[in-house]
């Protein structure tokens, strides 16, 4: 453009302008692509050639109007004061009549994306100019951009581009809320994703408040909480959904031990035999790493197993070390065998092995999941923490054991002793270690049978170990009630201290438990002395059987509902039976099918869904039961009604089933 020449520079001077605009480019794509557009170096020497043959150029007074381009472009111009005509005061309004040149220049070099704020300095650098205000977010949009056309309203789409851009910014933060917290401002208005910021209700600030911050594990369908006080505080009449099943304690405990008995570890990591006998899959039980020799005068380990005979799992205690040599000590496990009583942990049979690379003595005994040692229970890590918070309370008793609890023990524990006595044995092991807690307050004799095999050849006295038997039940009994493993060392004052915290007649059976035998005691007099104790436990078994009962009587109720379930989804809406497509959609299978919807498919006044169980249940607990009760029974289109009442419905089910089964 010949035209644009004269104004770059005073006549005359044009190829000094143009040398001296060749050191100034402009280093954004844009502004380069303008300026090579308009007159380069190499281009305005040879405008210059151009321009000498060129009629000189008339320069008005509006010149002085109108803003030298040399300041627009470079942001100074080398002739201000030396001859050029233009207005060099950006201040100063500029020309209010553009000039031709500008307003019909393809880029509008008068946007305000083209004016650095220094502008007005007048010692503007060329380095200066690569500010980064110049420098697009994206290089490749930049590009693109510069290539199109700055005047388009895609200019919009840089940060720097105009105000207007940010006044919509913000305005659109006041909108919806502040998304600036959320780093939105930095995002670019067009494309699709516009319409969702401003879209009513589209963003959830607690979303984005969430995301990140916490990882949700998945959900456990299976694990049910207690009530809550606000909703389980409830009129006689009304009843929450845990009132339909077994208590939530039960059911963990009853998953806990169900989850114990699959647990598995690598035999090889864990240096354990893959096969023992018939078991296999063996699980450490013992979880502590010193072994005591204290009990058996051997070192133990016990292990969960998988018997490849039956399935079942059982609990192998492996004494270590020991070499058997008498074949004969075999045979006094088969007395222990033929005993069965629900305060001995039940030993099943006893092998040697090498499987573990020594000589090791094994028994197998019933596997009692997630039991634990009397021992554990009372007197553990855990049992003296609980003791150690108790302490600092306002009773100082609190943390003994309560005597109800103790007179259960006992009962229990002399009712395992006379079973054995009764069979001819002893029991031998009245350790806290040795009995097993494998329910609420429900305590088993463990490890029957393995001292009379490690000590066969000595030949004990059988009438001497019973009364060594009461004798330690004694002492078990006073180290519980003292919780303290020493009470026996000094017997006088435990007996003192339980005298203190304990009834009398706790005080008199410990004593007589402990007393020498004149001539020999027996488990009879101990059984006689218990009496009303008895009486009282049996009252409490009998009461937790009813509980457990209850329980049993609701899952009972549970698997009707879910046979009755079962039976509805063979039959509702099975287009294919007997090749006809209506087969749901007539007779008995129409009002099972509407009946399904009233059960399932309710809606309320607004028609949302009812999603309520308990109108679930109860349907189905009337249907089971064949009630005389009358329901409606609406169509989908509304437009006809049925009443029946839920025999008949029951019926219905019936034949339809019976249809199917049928077929078969
Ligand atoms: N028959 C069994 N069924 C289920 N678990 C058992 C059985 N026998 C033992 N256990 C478990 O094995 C663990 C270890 O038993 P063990 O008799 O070795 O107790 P301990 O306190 O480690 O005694 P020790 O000092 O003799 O090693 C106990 O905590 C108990 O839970």
């Amino acid at each position: 453009m010949a035209s644009a020449i004269p104004i770059m520079a005073p006549p005359g001077t044009v190829a000094a302008a143009a040398a001296g605009d060749d050191n100034n480019t402009l280093s954004t794509p844009a502004a380069a692509n303008a300026w090579t557009s308009k007159a380069p170096g190499p281009v305005s020497k040879s405008s210059a050639a151009l321009n000498a043959s060129a009629k000189p150029v008339s320069l008005t007074n509006s010149n002085k109007t109108r803003t030298c381009r040399n300041i627009v472009i470079h942001g100074f111009c080398k002739y201000e004061g030396k001859g050029c005509e233009f207005n060099h005061d950006v201040n100063k309004p500029a020309a209010s009549i553009p000039s031709p040149e500008l307003s019909k220049a393809k880029l509008h070099v008068n946007s305000p994306i083209f004016k650095p704020s220094n502008l007005s300095s007048g010692s503007v650098k060329a380095d200066s100019i690569n500010a980064p205000e110049f420098v697009p977010k994206s290089s490749q949009d930049a590009t693109s951009l510069a290539g199109v056309a700055y005047t388009e309203s895609r200019q919009m789409a840089h940060p720097y581009a105009s105000t207007m851009q940010s006044s919509l910014m913000s305005s659109m933060n006041n909108l919806s809320g502040s998304f600036s917290q959320f780093g939105m401002n930095d995002m670019s208005m067009s494309g699709p994703m516009q319409g969702n910021y401003y879209g009513e209700g589209s963003v959830n600030n607690y979303y984005y408040q969430g995301s990140g911050a916490m990882l949700h594990q998945p959900l456990q369908y299976h694990l049910y909480n207690t009530p809550l006080p606000h909703v389980s505080n409830l009129l006689p009449h009304q009843k929450t959904i845990h009132g339909f099943f077994i208590s939530d304690s039960l059911r963990e405990e009853l998953h806990r031990k169900n989850e114990m008995i699959l647990q598995a570890v690598n035999a090889q990591e864990y240096g354990l035999p893959e096969e023992l006998h018939e078991y296999h899959s063996l699980y450490p039980l013992d979880l502590t790493q010193e072994k005591s020799t204290e009990v058996f005068g051997y070192q133990s380990s016990v292990y969960k197993s998988m018997c490849s005979v039956d399935g079942r799992t059982y609990a192998l205690r492996r004494i270590e070390g020991f070499r058997l040599t008498n074949e004969l000590a075999m045979q006094t496990i088969e007395g222990w065998r033929r005993i069965r009583h629900a305060n001995i942990v039940s030993i099943r049979e006893a092998f040697t092995s090498k499987a573990f690379g020594d000589h090791s003595l094994i028994f197998v005994y019933d596997y009692h999941p997630c039991s634990k040692t009397l021992y554990d229970v009372h007197f553990g890590p855990q049992a003296q923490l609980a003791s150690q918070v108790v302490v600092g309370a306002a009773k100082n008793t609190d943390h003994i054991i309560h005597e109800r609890i103790l007179w259960s023990y006992l009962i229990q524990l002399t009712s395992a002793l006379k079973k054995i006595h009764s069979a001819g044995v002893a029991a031998r092991l009245i350790d806290p270690t040795k009995i097993l807690v494998t329910g609420k307050n429900r305590v088993r004799l463990n490890c029957c049978g393995i001292m009379d095999m490690l000590t066969y050849d000595s030949a004990p006295n059988i009438a001497h170990l019973q009364q060594d038997d009461i004798l330690n039940l004694g002492q078990l009994m006073m180290t519980l009630a003292c919780k303290s493993l020493t009470a026996t060392h000094s017997i006088s004052k435990s007996i003192d201290y339980i005298a203190q915290h304990y009834s009398q007649d706790m005080k008199n059976m410990i004593l007589f438990l402990m007393s020498q035998p004149v001539p020999m005691k027996t488990v009879d007099q101990i059984i006689t002395m218990l009496g009303p104790r008895v009486l009282q436990e049996i009252n409490d078994v009998q009461n937790a059987n009813d509980v457990l009962e209850s329980d049993l009587g609701r899952e009972l109720e549970n698997g009707r509902l879910a046979r009755l379930l079962m039976k509805f989804g063979f039959i509702n809406e099975r287009p294919e039976f007997d090749m006809d497509p209506a087969w749901s959609e007539t007779g008995d299978r129409y009002i099972i099918k509407l009946f399904r919807d009233y059960v399932f498919h309710q809606v309320d006044e607004a028609g949302l869904p009812v999603l309520d169980v308990a109108h679930v249940l109860t349907c189905l607990n009337k249907l089971d039961a064949g009630v005389d009760e009358k329901i409606v029974l609406m169509s989908r289109d509304e437009l006809s009604c049925l009443i029946v009442s839920y025999r008949e419905i029951k019926a219905c089910i019936e034949s339809a089933f019976r249809d199917l089964s049928k077929s078969k």
